[in-house]
């Protein structure tokens, strides 16, 4: 028996050439281990290669090479197993406007094979707060609701693993709360969560373990708090005087020219100091019209790791 919720090893994925496009690989050979009872983060910017394994996870997508083991089940070997292990909530709700929630919960049961004696409708419609909306068209609900009601449907076989693909991008607050809110209940009650976002800070907030993927490849996995640590970078963007192009930086130092002609520095604070970016221009003749500092990004986080081999 193994301590992890999904063990993936060497995992690819080619999508196949078609009349327009040239094949894509989107994963390269991605190791990695998810803790039993964690919530894990997935990260990584558009195109990274998320979807593509979460897909992968669900079914939806077939991989090209390597092994996916769900709940210690070989997706290959015992597909049904590590089918009925993972419930996903997908980033766009497609959702038959027939249906009412409490229809739509009954079809997806039906699907995973749950017996109507061991469903829980009640139970999932008051978890994502529509009771009041069981027999209420699909068609008439507002977009959060239908957000809520994926989440309902991913739970109805109730699975041992939990994704959730983007589940806040464009909800707002009060959405957020709420299915941050399930989220924590449903993990301490002993589901493994896992799921993607843009969002660093929800990130933080939410996730024990994270992995950044960027172009296919697993470019850094370790506890939020590790991490966190390693990402704790500042960056410097200068507007030149006249047009300049990048001095030359040393190692702890990530620099970008951009197409506004600003120049951006992205370092560690606990490495180096902004006076010491500044320095560097004084010492290259660059004068510095103004100065903004702002927080790291995502993709200033993903080339301060990956300049550094990650
Ligand atoms: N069905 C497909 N056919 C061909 N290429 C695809 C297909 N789906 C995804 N890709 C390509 O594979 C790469 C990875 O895409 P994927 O959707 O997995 O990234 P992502 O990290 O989920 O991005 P996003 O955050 O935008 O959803 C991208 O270059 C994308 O264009």
């Amino acid at each position: 028996m193994t301590d992890n919720a999904i063990e993936i090893s060497g995992l690819k994925k080619t999508y196949a050439a078609t009349g327009k496009s040239a094949a894509k690989e989107a994963l390269k050979g991605i190791d990695l281990n998810i803790p039993r009872g964690s919530v894990f983060g997935l990260l990584g910017p558009n195109g990274a290669g998320k979807s593509t394994l979460i897909n992968i996870l669900a079914g939806l997508v077939v991989k090209s090479a390597g092994s996916v083991k769900i709940w210690g089940f070989d997706q290959d070997r015992n597909p049904r197993q590590s089918r009925a292990a993972i419930g996903i909530m997908p980033q766009e709700p497609h959702l038959d406007p027939f249906f009412t929630p409490a229809g739509s919960l009954d079809v997806q049961a039906g699907l995973y094979g749950v017996p109507r004696s061991q469903r829980r409708t009640a139970e999932i419609l008051e978890l994502i707060g529509l009771t009041d909306k069981a027999n209420a068209y699909a068609r008439s609900l507002s977009g959060g609701m239908r957000r809520r009601l994926l989440l309902g449907k991913a739970l109805v076989h109730s699975p041992q693993i939990l994704v959730l693909d983007e589940p806040t991008a464009g909800v707002d607050i009060a959405l957020r709360n709420l299915l941050w809110q399930n989220v924590r209940r449903l993990n301490d009650e002993g589901m493994t969560i896992i799921l993607t976002t843009h969002y660093l800070e929800e990130a933080e907030e939410m996730c024990d373990d994270i992995a950044i993927i960027n172009h296919g490849e697993v470019i850094i996995r370790d506890s939020t708090a590790n991490l966190l640590g390693r990402l704790d970078s500042k960056t410097l963007v200068i507007t030149p005087a006249q047009d300049s192009q990048l001095p030359d930086l040393p190692a702890a130092i990530t620099g970008k020219k951009h197409d506004d002609g600003t120049l951006s520095f992205t370092y560690q604070s606990g490495q180096t100091s902004a006076d010491a970016v500044l320095d560097l221009l004084r010492g290259a003749n660059i004068t510095i019209q103004d100065v903004k500092t702002r927080e790291a990004d995502l993709e200033d986080v993903f080339l301060a790791l990956t300049s550094k081999g990650g």
